[in-house]
């Protein structure tokens, strides 16, 4: 889905998947210093998300790609991402809904469902690209441990 080669990470686990998302929504980035961002204006976001690990659960699945879609989709399509207080508010750069922060948060979200999963698959790399020029990787450091 993604139109583009995705950044790898290294690793040593023997399965990784990856997930292609997309959702529509608005945002704005609450300082002066983000030029026109600072409007609420919308775009369509593209995500991918790189899961890894050496156990598979009893379906055979590292993790349900359905459960990563929903995971992302269903908290943040159509809506104004500014409105999702359990991620973002206006106070703290670190939560203003920026690419970088949505490629965060994205990962903490799906970081803390994998950590219930008895198989214990780690999420190593969020892709997430705003637009058709700019894109952030996340990943977290260590790979998350
Ligand atoms: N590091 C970041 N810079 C910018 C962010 C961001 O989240 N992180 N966000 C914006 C705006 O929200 C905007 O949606 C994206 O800006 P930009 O890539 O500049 O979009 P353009 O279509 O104007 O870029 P072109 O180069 O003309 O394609 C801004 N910066
Ligand atoms: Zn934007």
């Amino acid at each position: 889905m993604l139109q583009q080669f995705y950044p790898q990470v290294p690793h040593s686990y023997s399965y990784e998947l990856n997930k292609d998302m997309h959702f529509a929504a608005a945002h704005f980035v609450p300082h002066e210093s983000a030029g026109k961002c600072v409007n609420v204006h919308g775009h369509t976001y593209f995500v991918n998300v790189t899961v890894a690990g050496d156990e598979l659960n009893e379906a055979g699945f590292l993790v349900d790609f359905k459960t990563l879609k929903e995971i992302v989709h269903d908290r943040y399509d159509h809506s104004l991402m500014n409105d999702k207080k359990e991620d973002f508010n206006d106070k703290n750069a670190y939560d203003f809904p920026t690419t970088e922060v949505v490629a965060r948060k994205i990962y903490e979200n799906i970081q803390s469902y994998l950590n219930g999963m008895d198989n214990k698959p780690q999420c190593l790399q969020v892709l997430v690209r705003e637009t058709p020029t700019s894109y952030v990787v996340y990943r977290p450091k260590n790979g998350g441990k």
